[in-house]
């Protein structure tokens, strides 16, 4: 893969013929390809930008301790911007790791540990979240798996499994409930809350299956024509060919006393 980035940063998995690569700033998974073919799953920006300052536009960042703008430090938090260390890996699985330092105590004044676990299983991707409270005092955060799949055509894109789901619509400031499949035409950016657990993303060709533990909302964003066009890092018909799916907690937040765990769990799996 040459995308201008350090190499040393690049975790690569391998299961079969299955891959994945992660970048160490932000937890990033940049890369799910899958099968004969090593079709590729997830939509990366061409414009992504990669000098480990800002975040990475595409894959899967991770967003901790906050999604969505933040008084106390960036959008979607610094667990995107950061630079994790590799703690234990094997060909088709790593453990990521990040804990407080110097810049995060000084927006965010709390020690913490985060393993993230990927592991490469056929035809699938785990993602395992453990949120550790190193801290003798509590402290709260929201958390999300910012998923950017790719589609071959955004007019062929359905999402099955949120009929019903109330949603927060962030666009237009009208809450409402899902009607049917969720199918894309404009821009949309919404928090389906207390959703399944298993969703499916189809493009007409191709389903994904979204799976999630312990994180109950899902965030669906199309940044559409014109978001793409002023988005610098973003392609401009990156709307055509992405849509993000995002397992989260971030309705309400989670207090975490000292010592305590938060533990949750995400898939994407191709559906046969
Ligand atoms: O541009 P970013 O900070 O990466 O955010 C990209 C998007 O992330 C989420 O999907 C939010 O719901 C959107 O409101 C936001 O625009």
């Amino acid at each position: 893969m040459s995308l201008g980035c350090d190499e040393n940063d690049l975790v690569h998995l391998k299961l079969g013929e299955d891959t994945a690569v992660i970048h160490l700033f932000g937890a990033t998974i940049l890369s799910w390809r899958t099968g004969r073919e090593r079709s590729e799953n997830l939509f990366l920006s061409k414009t992504a930008v990669f000098d480990n300052k800002k975040a990475i536009r595409g894959g899967v960042p991770f967003v901790f301790p906050n999604f969505g703008p933040w008084s106390l430090g960036p959008q979607h938090g610094f667990a995107r911007t950061s630079m994790w260390s590799l703690s234990e890996r094997e060909p088709h699985e790593a453990v990521l790791r990040l804990t407080e330092t110097e810049a995060t105590l000084a927006m965010w004044p709390f020690k913490f540990e985060i393993k993230y676990t990927v592991t490469l299983a056929s035809d699938a991707l785990h993602m395992t979240v453990d949120v550790r409270n190193t801290d003798t005092k509590p402290w709260d955060f929201t958390l999300l798996l910012h998923s950017y799949l790719r589609v071959s055509d955004i007019a062929s894109t359905s999402i099955k499994g949120l009929e019903k789901a109330f949603y927060i619509d962030k666009i237009h400031g009208k809450n409402s409930s899902q009607e049917g499949d969720v199918r894309i035409d404009a821009a949309i950016d919404r928090v389906y809350c207390s959703t399944n657990d298993v969703l499916e993303v189809s493009d007409g060709s191709r389903t994904i299956i979204v799976e999630k533990r312990g994180l109950p909302e899902t965030v669906v964003w199309n940044p559409w024509i014109e978001g793409s066009a002023k988005t610098s890092d973003l392609d401009d018909d990156a709307w055509e060919r992405m849509v993000c799916v995002e397992p989260g907690k971030v309705q309400d937040r989670v207090t975490l006393q000292a010592k305590e765990v938060f533990i949750a769990k995400a898939s994407l799996r191709l559906a046969k």
